[in-house]
């Protein structure tokens, strides 16, 4: 039997030739996990990799589906956060998919937010070499973001995802829910890469957020437009570039800077997490786009005053605990996956939505920067 899609439900396609896949987004699609998976994959037999506070609240109700549906499932829990994309907790996440015999034709799944995806995503990566893996995204960063293009991977004391593959779903089903039971301060962080999207080139959605975040967060029809025009924009990009050659790129909007911080911060989800890492690069990204006169401060203005409207942090100064000197977050941007040649490349901006990619960039104007922008 087929997806039997529901009027609220959105399907997005992404475009990969023989390793095409669908993301459905909409309500009820983890008690449908036994239906969409059993109607696309030739195994029947599935690891489920999820965290200890998504399985309290989703896991039974995807076992019970998987059962109903003849899928045999073991699953792993492991603990929340974003030290959990580590060699560590690689190995138990290797070890379960082959201790339950997951075979080519069968499939893992990632069932949690971004954490959980990369990680899993990874392990399916690399177990007999490349796994099916379908994924099963609980946060709205995960939902917007990280469940769709294929890059996996964990951290690294040297940086943010230094470690990984490309490895692309076969699936992705977007619960929208899932999303009621997550925590403000987690929503807030997903929205970042939400608005990422009209910052990067679609300046009528970034418009359209300012006028109706209220609606996304309170959930209902706005909340799964913008998660589907998230995930098309993400669709497209990818199906264009898949391996980061060139377009893709844009998608790192605000990263470079994010990622130092995220590194800096020695991955404490209590101090930093990811969406917000991205809420204060991006307006990095605008501040230091400003300065090299490639756009108008008023942007940078724009941008800071609307991600402060929805709560996320905008400054280097609102990462509570302090921050290393300027010159050690120079050595995380030093050891960013754009730098070609040892020369930096960043993703500025002429605007919103006029995001491009800069090669080249002068690492002393970056250093400058960042020292004029430090809170200490
Ligand atoms: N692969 C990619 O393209 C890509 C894109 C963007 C971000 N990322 C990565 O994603 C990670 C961040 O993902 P994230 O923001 O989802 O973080 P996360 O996975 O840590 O999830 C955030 C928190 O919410 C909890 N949670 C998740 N779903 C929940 C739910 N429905 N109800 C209650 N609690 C829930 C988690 O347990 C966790 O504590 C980072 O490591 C980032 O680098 C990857
Ligand atoms: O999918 C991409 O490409 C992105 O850049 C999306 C980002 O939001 C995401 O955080 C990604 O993991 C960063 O990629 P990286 O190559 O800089 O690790
Ligand atoms: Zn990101």
């Amino acid at each position: 039997m087929m997806s039997q899609m529901t009027p609220s439900e959105r399907k997005v396609r992404v475009n990969l030739g023989d390793r095409s896949y669908d993301i459905l987004i909409g309500p009820g699609l983890i008690a449908a996990t036994g239906r969409e998976i059993g109607a696309r994959l030739k195994g029947r037999r599935v690891a489920v990799i999820t965290d200890e506070n998504v399985a309290p609240r989703y896991l039974d109700p995807m076992m019970a589906s998987l059962a109903q549906s003849g899928i045999e499932a073991v699953s792993l829990v492991l603990p929340p956060g974003e030290k959990t994309k580590s060699f560590d907790h690689l190995i138990p996440v290797c070890d379960a998919i082959l201790g339950a015999r997951i075979e080519r034709n069968d499939a893992v799944i990632a069932l949690g937010g971004g954490v959980i995806g990369d990680l899993t995503g990874f392990a399916a990566g690399i177990v007999r070499r490349g796994s099916r893996f379908i994924q099963v995204p609980t946060s709205l960063l995960a939902q917007v973001d990280s469940s769709v293009g294929g890059k996996t991977g964990i951290n690294s004391p040297h940086g943010k995802n230094l470690i990984g593959v490309f490895h692309q779903p076969d699936l992705v089903l977007a619960d929208t829910d899932v999303l009621d039971t997550l925590s403000p301060r987690e929503f807030r962080a997903g929205y970042a890469e939400v608005a990422k999207y009209g910052l990067i080139d679609k300046p009528a959605f970034f418009h359209w957020l300012e006028q109706n975040w209220q609606a996304v967060f309170a959930g209902g029809s706005a909340r799964i437009e913008a998660i589907a025009a998230s995930c098309q924009a993400k669709a497209d990009v990818v199906a264009a570039d898949e391996r980061e050659n060139g377009l893709r790129a844009l998608l790192n909007f605000g990263h470079t800077f994010g990622h130092a911080l995220e590194a800096a911060t020695e991955y404490d989800s209590n101090r930093l997490v990811h969406g917000e890492g991205v809420a204060i690069g991006m307006v990095l990204a605008h501040e230091f786009s400003a300065r090299m006169n490639l756009a108008s401060p008023d942007d940078a203005r724009r941008v800071e005053a609307h991600l402060k409207t929805v709560g996320l942090p905008t400054r280097m100064g609102d990462i509570p605990g302090g921050l290393p000197p300027a010159e050690r977050l120079m050595d995380a941007i030093a050891q960013d996956k754009k730098v070609k040649g040892g020369k930096l490349t960043f993703i500025l901006t002429r605007g919103v939505g006029q995001s491009f990619v800069a090669d080249d960039v002068p690492a002393s104007e970056v250093l400058n920067f960042l020292k004029e922008k430090h809170p200490q």
